[in-house]
C-alpha cells in the first residue's frame, strides 16, 4: 500500500510518545511558561524528541515541521528541566545522550515544502496538565496535501461519554484508504466511518475545554441552526476530530474568540485529525467553507475558524454561519 512505511513508522513513533506522555502525567508534572505565555511539560519536549527521531531515521531528508523547539532547555536555567526530558527519553531510547535529545527536538525546526511532516507532540497541553485529554498528532503533508496522519488520544475511551471501553486510542488514515481506530495494545484496526444524518443519539457537537480557544455562545448558537439541540461535549485537545470521525459526534466547531480575534490556526493542530475524519467521511473547512491551506506556512493565514462535520450537515452550518 502507498504510505505503507510512512503509517508504520508513524504509528510506532505516536505510541512510543504515548508511552512518555501517560508516565509524566501519572507524575503530575509542572508547567513551564513559553514566549506567548502558553505552557510546555517536559513530556511536550520528550515526545518530540521520540517522534523526530523515528522520522529523521526512516526518512532523512523529510522536513519537520514541529510545535516545540530546544531553546529554552538549551539555557542554563532549565538545566534540570533538560535532565528530565533527557530521564524520560532514556526510558524508551537507552542510549540517548543530551545533545541527542536537543538535537531531535530541534529537527522539528523545517519549514514546509513539497513533502514535510507537522507534529503537535502533545496538542491540548492544558488538558495534559489538568490530567484530562490530549492528543499526540503527526501528519505527512505532500503537495499541499494531507496523505497520512496518526493521532493518538492516550485518555479517550472509545465510549467517549461514558468511559467504557478501552482508554488509550490510536487513529490512523492515509489519503484514498480511509480511517481507522486501534485502541492501545490491540493488533487489530478497525475501519470508523463519521455518523449517519438520522442517528439521533450521536448528533451532537463537540468544542474545547477552553472557552478563551472558541466562542461558545456562538458555537452553540450555529449547532442549533444545525439542527443540534443538546449541549456540547467538550474535550481537549484534536481528540474531538477523534469523536466526529468515529461516529460519537456530528460536529466539531472551533470559531474564533472575540477576545482573540486576530488569532490564527497552526497547521500541527489540525492536519493529523482533519484526514482523518476526512477519510472517515467527514469534511473540515474554515468558517467560511474553504478549505485549509496546509502548504502555505506553519500558522494557517488564509484561514479563521474551523468547521469539522460529518458531511451531511457541513452545508447548513456554514449558511448558519451566514458569512
Ligand atoms: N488563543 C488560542 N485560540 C485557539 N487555540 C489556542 C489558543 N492558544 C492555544 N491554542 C491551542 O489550542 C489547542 C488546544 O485545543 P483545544 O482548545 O481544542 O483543547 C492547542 O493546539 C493549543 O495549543 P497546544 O498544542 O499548545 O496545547
Ligand atoms: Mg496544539
Ligand atoms: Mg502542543
Ligand atoms: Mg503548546
Amino acid at each position: 500500500m502507498a504510505y505503507e512505511a510512512e503509517l508504520q513508522v508513524a504509528m510506532a513513533a505516536t505510541l512510543a510518545a504515548a508511552k512518555l506522555c501517560q508516565k509524566v502525567q501519572a507524575e503530575i508534572p509542572k508547567a513551564l511558561e513559553k514566549k506567548d505565555r502558553t505552557p510546555v511539560t517536559i513530556a511536550d519536549y520528550g515526545s518530540q524528541a521520540l517522534i523526530c527521531r523515528a522520522i529523521a531515521a526512516a526518512f532523512p531528508n523529510d522536513a519537520i515541521v514541529g510545535e516545540e523547539d530546544a531553546v529554552a532547555l538549551r539555557s542554563a536555567e532549565q538545566a534540570d528541566t533538560l535532565v528530565h526530558v533527557a530521564q524520560q527519553v532514556r526510558e524508551l531510547v537507552p542510549d540517548a545522550g543530551t545533545q541527542d535529545v536537543l538535537n531531535w527536538i530541534d529537527r522539528g525546526n523545517g519549514t514546509v515544502g513539497d513533502r514535510f511532516w507537522t507534529l503537535d507532540p502533545i496538542d491540548g497541553t492544558k488538558g495534559f496538565l489538568r490530567g484530562e485529554q490530549y492528543a499526540i498528532a503527526l501528519a505527512l503533508v505532500e503537495a499541499g496535501e494531507i496523505k497520512v496522519g496518526v493521532l493518538g488520544c492516550p485518555n479517550l475511551t472509545e465510549d467517549i461519554e461514558t468511559g467504557a471501553g478501552t482508554r488509550g486510542l490510536l487513529f490512523l488514515a492515509v489519503r484514498g484508504k480511509g480511517a481507522q481506530l486501534l485502541p492501545f495494545g490491540s493488533q487489530a484496526a478497525r475501519p470508523i466511518r463519521v455518523v449517519d444524518p438520522d442517528d439521533a443519539a450521536n448528533l451532537r457537537f463537540v468544542e474545547s475545554v477552553e472557552s478563551a480557544h472558541g466562542d461558545p455562545a456562538r458555537q452553540a448558537a450555529i449547532a442549533k441552526a444545525a439542527g443540534i439541540a443538546s449541549p456540547s461535549l467538550r474535550i481537549d485537545s484534536q481528540c474531538k476530530y477523534g469523536a466526529v470521525a468515529s461516529g460519537q459526534a456530528a460536529l466539531y466547531l472551533r470559531l474564533p474568540s472575540p477576545k482573540t480575534p486576530g488569532y490564527r490556526e497552526n497547521i500541527w493542530d489540525h492536519a493529523a485529525g482533519a484526514i482523518v475524519v476526512e477519510e472517515a467521511g467527514g469534511r473540515v473547512t474554515d468558517m467560511f467553507g474553504e478549505p485549509l491551506e496546509w502548504h502555505k506556512g506553519a500558522k494557517m493565514l488564509n484561514n479563521q475558524g474551523v468547521v469539522v462535520s460529518n458531511g451531511p450537515i457541513h452545508d447548513a452550518v456554514i449558511s448558519a454561519l451566514g458569512i
